[in-house]
């Protein structure tokens, strides 16, 4: 190991849901020296496959379908990383070390050497050919068979995901590819998380990141589910492990391999410079908000929410993504619960319901329409809008763990108003941060510190109503970087200059943020919102009134009925 130098920087690529962000960071101190963001041009695919990308006819995609286009994450390395470097106004020979987080699960189907099948002749029109975003929600049934399958075996592996796995996982994507496009899943030969394949693309040496591997391909103890459970699931998925999946792996913070000279020229920076095992965003964050002990809860708030935290020892959480060894850092048990939506609600609501008058209202203030809102909606008493809301606008990930659950929003009169409705998705997203607290503590991994990074904390309000929901300090983190800082972090520790990720986190982590205190009159009152929250929660989630799964499955059928031509006598199940 050699000492950081003054004038070493790192890059931390952080690869999110609608975009990339590259950040140059001073190795020495984690001083954040310059970024740039670069918009995915095909964002995320959820209606069709558009003719630019087909050569022919748009696709179109069924319901819960969330594609990606790969070559988008390519153009992230060839343009926001030369213009961080810009941004930043260093010379590129002095960047020792890339490391790259990307949002997981998010499934790329590929050749043996790396090439997207999308990107191969014949599959261009193909959905199941293109990068399957951990948003993908239309795997459910697959997951549940898995589910199903796993508890009938008693399968050890199990506990270690609270007792269910999720649909967005890359078991669950892989069976529905095969069971819907056998075809493809043919000329499938390498399912490769994203995180790993942007590896492979700057180094050229295909390493499976142990994050990404544990959470959501459940190697546990060395081993993967087995090819007899995979051929009762379905014959043909007997040798999916060892086919399809199965790959070196590499611990966090070590060394994939040094940069081609092809992507040297990508990026503007030298060949052979270090390139780092990919990671996940959310993990990646901890050391970033130097919250790596034991019982520190980080929450990394934006699209969705992740829970990441430590913990010395297994214990089975009930509805928690899951429990691996080395998954944040290694000595230690990598915790992971999720939100599979925040963000995206309170998106879902200012692009769908809010009437154009707050738009006009918030243009002239000066104010963006969340910031508007949230002005509008932040001096009520606790409960004066009269609603309770379930924050399961893209389904539950813990701790029910079932995509196939929607939102419901209660107490609405004609005197509802859309700041009302607002404030009552920031709550519910709240409520279910709290449910998620609760399972942990009442498995005896209890958390001790709540940590808040990602977009979502620049909204002091809703940070204020996680400490009153939560009711326990809400501390952010002094950086609004904290996944691409997390990856530059990473990528010192790759490249030598430190020893290991504690060191690095204690000297290139972000500064703490605010802290947000439990206000004692709100905590009272928000405390009889929540037992409503829990009721409604239980009585929607947990099989007393299965309303949502039909709603979906009439759903499912209405859109087949609608995309077949009038008079074509198709027959639909339940
Ligand atoms: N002031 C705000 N209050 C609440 N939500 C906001 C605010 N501004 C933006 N958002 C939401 O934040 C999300 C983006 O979070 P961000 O962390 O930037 O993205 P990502 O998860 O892709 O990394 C969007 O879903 C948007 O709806
Ligand atoms: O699920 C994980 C990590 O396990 C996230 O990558 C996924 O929710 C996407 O997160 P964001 O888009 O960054 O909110």
């Amino acid at each position: 190991m050699s000492h950081p130098k003054e004038n070493e920087y790192v890059i931390g690529v952080d690869f999110g849901t609608l975009s990339g962000r590259a950040l140059v960071v001073r190795v020495s101190d984690g001083r954040e020296m310059g970024s740039a963001v670069h918009p995915y041009p095909h964002a995320v695919i959820t209606s069709a496959l558009t003719s630019d990308l087909t050569g022919n006819e748009p696709v179109r995609l069924p319901v819960d379908w969330a594609l990606q286009v790969p070559q988008d994450y390519r153009e992230v390395l060839q343009q926001a990383v030369p213009q961080a470097i810009a941004a930043a106004g260093i010379v590129p020979d002095t960047v020792v070390g890339i490391a790259v987080d990307f949002t997981a699960c998010t499934m790329i189907p590929t050749l043996n050497d790396g090439t997207p099948l999308c990107e191969v002749d014949g599959l261009l029109a193909e959905p199941h050919a293109y990068a399957k975003l951990w948003r993908h929600h239309a795997a459910q049934a697959q997951a549940d068979r898995i589910n199903e399958l796993a508890c009938s075996r008693n399968e050890p592996w199990l506990a270690r995901y609270g007792g269910l796995i999720s649909s967005e996982w890359e078991f669950a994507k892989a069976l529905q590819l095969l069971e819907e496009a056998p075809q493809v899943y043919a000329q499938l030969e390498r399912w490769v998380e994203a995180a790993d394949w942007i590896v492979w693309e700057l180094c050229g040496e295909y390493v499976r990141n142990a994050c990404t591997a544990g959470y959501k391909g459940m190697l546990q103890d060395g081993h993967y589910p087995s090819s007899d459970f995979c051929a009762e699931l379905n014959p043909d998925f007997a040798t999916f492990v060892e086919d399809k999946l199965d790959q070196p792996i590499g611990q966090l913070a070590g060394r994939a391999g040094t940069l081609t000279s092809e992507a040297a020229e990508w990026t503007g920076l030298r060949e052979g410079i270090a390139v780092a095992v990919g990671n996940v965003d959310a993990h990646v964050t901890a050391p970033a908000a130097r919250a790596v002990a034991p019982g520190q809860m980080v929450a990394i708030m934006g699209t969705s929410t992740c829970h990441v935290m430590n913990g010395a020892a297994v214990l089975e959480v009930p509805g928690m993504c899951g429990a691996v060894e080395g998954g944040i850092v290694s000595g230690l048990w990598g915790y992971e619960a999720g939100q599979s939506g925040v963000g995206d609600i309170f998106a879902w609501f200012v692009e769908n319901i809010v009437p154009r008058s707050y738009y006009d209202a918030a243009e002239s203030a000066g104010l963006t329409i969340h910031e508007h809102l949230t002005e509008l909606a932040k001096d009520q008493e606790v409960g004066q809008h009269g609603l309770i809301a379930l924050d399961w606008h893209s389904g539950n990930r813990s701790v029910l763990v079932d995509h196939e659950l929607s939102s419901v929003i209660v107490g609405q009169t004609l005197a509802t108003r859309p700041e009302d409705v607002y404030r009552a998705l920031l709550e519910a997203t709240a409520f279910g941060a709290r449910t998620i607290v609760e399972a942990f503590n009442n498995s005896d991994v209890p958390v001790k510190e709540f940590i808040a990074a990602g977009g979502l904390i620049r909204n002091s309000f809703l940070m204020q109503v996680y400490a009153d929901i939560l009711n326990m300090p809400v501390r952010t983190i002094g950086s609004t970087q904290g996944p691409a800082l997390g990856s530059a972090i990473h990528a010192a520790v790759a490249a030598g200059a430190y020893p290991d990720i504690h060191a690095a986190s204690e000297a290139m982590g972000a500064a703490a943020g605010i802290v947000y205190e439990p206000i004692p009159y709100n905590v009272a009152r928000y405390e009889e919102l929540f037992a409503e929250y829990t009721a409604l929660h239980d009585y929607f989630g947990r099989g007393a009134n299965t309303v949502m799964h039909r709603l979906k499955r009439f759903q499912r059928n209405a859109m087949e009925r609608a995309a077949q031509p009038v008079g074509a006598g198709i027959i639909l199940t339940n």
